[in-house]
């Protein structure tokens, strides 16, 4: 017999924002000022396995002092500009652990910072990141003048210079903050403004820290948009509250709106209008949160969030351009599904393919095991679900497919927990949730509360 927790309730600490933290030491390793010794340039609250990656390539590369103040908050400083960048016979090699944003966006840092000097980086990851497009990035780099190779496609990659960089116009065919930031961060290195065109929403946290550094540049539009940068420009040092990742707020919305008991309050939320879209969702399929916004004190606005279950669920179709707007998301978002009466759809989601994993699969997979009703199709899948809770249930408990991804392992945990699942289900890797929430089953077993020892 497996127990599901008879309620839910606490008050938890996010990790820093993935996105907005791995911004922040990539633009800041750029810089060419050096700082003292004692001035930080900014700290990062409880940094996920990403972030700590990114941290230490940074002090890799030579351009940053990452001290580990306590177990969960790193002290950055800025150095100065590296002096030894390697060389085409020996790389610097810099390694992204499992990080596609950090890889994709260093891409774009080293083609800036090799512009006009000599030396070679090479970037590897871990098996997945390795196994990730990269071309997406190292084209656009390569038509602004940069020396990029891949291995077929993928890491391990050398960005190579001298090599000159300017400016370009461009439409990219895919709506990627990872592409467009790349080029902004290159663009750095120009003399000139660079115009990049996405054909649909994305999330904007490079315009709001490269223009809190001073640098000149701004977006328009909201669901297709046009970043015009200019260079070249030296970033501004300034200090920068890191918010809670707003991805990893996600899991705790949906386990409040799907438990019939729970009370969860995150603080200090990132609430940047771009990156709102599973709020927007949730609160379209019926869920109750509570939202109260912050002061604004810096480049990222921040909130309280409050979620309370108790909501009856509607089901939601999610296609086109609202598909890319929640990418992220979308493994949580089949879980909310599944506790949702009638047939939820998601379509137009292929990127999922190319993530850490096969998301469509091993969402799917997921669903599967716990005895979901589910269709898998290229872009997306049909879920057929049901607001019955199985808060007790028995039977062998099914193994889900995680394949290392962190968020397929965190989404299994809470189909589990708030008894969506008609069978018993566990992850075969738990560990992974660190690579974004590191503490991700220590907050999962403090809502609980104290109960049976969860079934293995
Ligand atoms: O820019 C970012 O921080 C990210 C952008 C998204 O990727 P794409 O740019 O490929 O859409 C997202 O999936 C990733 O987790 C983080
Ligand atoms: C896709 C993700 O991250 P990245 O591309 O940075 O590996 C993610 O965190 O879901």
């Amino acid at each position: 017999m497996t127990v599901r927790p008879a309620r839910l309730a606490g008050e938890l600490t996010l990790p820093a924002s993935k996105s907005v933290a791995q911004r922040a030491l990539i633009a800041t390793a750029l810089t060419g000022r050096r700082f003292e010794k004692n001035a930080p340039v900014f700290r990062i609250d409880y940094p996920g396995a990403d972030v700590i990656s990114i941290a230490h390539a940074m002090a890799a590369l030579g351009s940053l002092e990452i001290e580990q103040a306590t177990d969960d908050v790193l002290i950055v400083r800025a150095l100065g500009t590296p002096t030894d960048l390697g060389s085409p016979e020996a790389p610097l090699v810099l390694d992204c652990g499992n990080s596609g944003t950090g890889m994709r966006l260093l891409m774009g840092a080293l083609a800036g910072l090799l512009a006009d000097r000599p030396g070679a980086v090479t970037l590897t990851g871990d098996a997945s990141l390795s196994a990730r497009p990269m071309e997406r990035v190292a084209f656009p780099l390569r038509r602004m003048g940069a020396r990029i190779e891949t291995a077929a496609g993928h890491a391990p990659l050398t960005v190579t210079g001298p090599a000159p960089l300017a400016p370009i116009d461009i439409a990219l065919p895919v709506p990627s903050a990872q592409i467009l930031t790349a080029l902004c961060l290159a663009a750095l290195a120009t003399d000139g403004t660079t115009t990049i065109d996405l054909p649909g929403p994305s999330r904007d946290h490079t315009e709001r820290f490269l223009a809190h550094c001073g640098v000149d540049i701004s977006r328009s539009g909201e669901t297709t948009t046009s970043t015009t940068i200019t260079g070249p420009a030296n970033l501004e040092l300034r200090s920068l509250d890191v918010p809670g990742d707003e991805s990893s707020a996600a899991f705790w919305l949906a386990a409040a709106a799907l438990h019939p008991d729970a009370e969860i309050t995150m603080r200090d939320v990132g609430l940047n209008p771009t990156r709102t879209a599973f709020l927007t969702a949730l609160h379209d399929m019926g869920a109750t949160i509570e939202i109260r916004p912050d002061a604004a004190t810096g480049p990222e606005p921040t909130g309280t969030l409050i979620a309370r279950s108790g909501a009856p669920l509607r089901p939601i179709v999610i296609e086109g351009l609202r598909s890319a707007d929640l990418i992220d998301e979308l493994p949580i978002l089949a879980v909310v599904m599944a506790g949702t009466p009638g047939t939820s759809t998601v379509r137009d989601a292929a990127e999922l393919r190319v993530k850490e994993s096969d998301r469509i699969t091993l969402t799917c997979e997921m669903l599967r095991a716990a005895g979901i009703d589910v269709i898998e199709h290229d872009d997306g899948f049909t879920i057929t679900g049901s607001d019955h809770r199985y808060l007790e249930t028995s039977g062998e408990v099914m193994r889900v497919r995680t394949d290392g991804d962190h968020r397929i392992a965190m989404a299994a945990a809470i189909l589990e927990v708030t008894g969506v699942a008609p069978r018993p289900i566990v992850a075969d890797d738990e560990a992974c949730a660190a690579v974004s929430y590191p503490r991700f089953f220590d907050d999962l077993a403090a809502l609980s509360g104290p109960r049976p020892a969860p079934a293995r």
